[in-house]
């Protein structure tokens, strides 16, 4: 590791505590601007090691900027403009020495409405292993792709036609193959923008199980419109109004007890 990444690491994994939760991912003062736009003003938020963190507020309050933020996928916007920190295990990931490729398999992410490649329902799942060269032969490969496809619930239901196109499954069981397809590069963090929104409720139900299920093993930041759906799936809760990072806590809290108004305005269905 060349000095300059091995500055951006520190401080250890080990020293970001809070409430005596590990935190994984921290941002600190995070301004995010299209332009001359400013969509995020002075955003300090801590998303706490394998807990659900939901991101919550009124339609362009900034929920999807701040999700995008940690994992750089705003790069991929040319107006865009980045500043404040944000660290994984305390690594700045917008030190210059940081490979983007490898922070995304790090930090995954899964959209809005199902978007599986135009290929086999194996080939959707193993590409990432396999790009990132995380199997040294077929056998390891699969065992890959069966291991994703369980976690993510799904393997039961295609195991016998792993060959067929994966645009072919239904809704609920095409996001469920995005999130194998994510698991796949063994992330520590999985971002999910609105997961749920193109689903039946049935299709929903099992994607939020899958969610409760993840969170033993990873660290998820979930961005959702429907409060009902934090409630069920997240520990901790981001309410975010106009740029602003409002507040944050326990999820119960958040919805029962807010401390500030607009949060209680918002959860009452005043606005939104
Ligand atoms: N690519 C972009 N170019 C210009 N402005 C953008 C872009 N993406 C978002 N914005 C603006 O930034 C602000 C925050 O948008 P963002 O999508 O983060 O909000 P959101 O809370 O996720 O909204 P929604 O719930 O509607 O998805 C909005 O004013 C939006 O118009």
């Amino acid at each position: 590791m060349s000095a300059a990444a091995a500055a951006a690491r520190a401080p250890a994994a080990a020293e970001v505590t809070v409430d005596g939760d590990p935190v994984k991912m921290r941002g600190d003062k995070v301004k995010v601007f299209y332009g001359q736009k400013q969509a995020l003003f002075d955003v300090d938020l801590d998303v706490r090691e394998r807990m659900v963190t939901a991101l919550i507020g009124p339609s362009g309050c900034g929920k999807s900027t701040f999700l995008r933020c940690l994992n750089r996928m705003n790069d991929t916007i040319d107006i865009c403009r980045v500043e404040g920190r944000l660290t994984l295990d305390g690594m700045d990931i917008y030190d210059p020495s940081i490979d983007v490729v490898e922070l995304r398999a790090r930090v995954g992410m899964v959209f809005q409405k199902p978007n599986p490649f135009p290929k086999s329902i194996y080939e959707n799942v193993a590409y990432g292993p396999r790009i990132h060269g995380l199997a040294r032969n077929k056998a390891e490969l699969d065992d890959i792709v069966a291991s994703s496809l369980q976690k993510a619930g799904l393997f039961e239901e295609v195991k016998d036609r792993l060959d067929a196109p994966g645009t072919g499954l239904s809704g609920g069981q095409q996001q469920r193959l995005c999130i194998a397809r994510a698991i796949a590069v063994s992330p520590e963090v999985i971002l999910m923008d609105e997961p749920c929104s193109a689903l039946d409720p049935i299709a929903t139900a099992k994607v939020e199980e899958l969610i409760d299920e993840l969170r033993a093993n990873y660290t998820i930041v979930i961005v959702t419109h429907s409060m009902q759906q934090a409630a069920r799936v997240s520990q901790r809760t981001a309410f975010f109004h106009l740029g602003n990072l409002v507040e944050e806590g326990p999820t119960q809290d958040i919805f029962t007890n807010p401390r500030d108004k607009r949060t209680q305005d918002y959860i009452t269905g005043r606005f939104g």
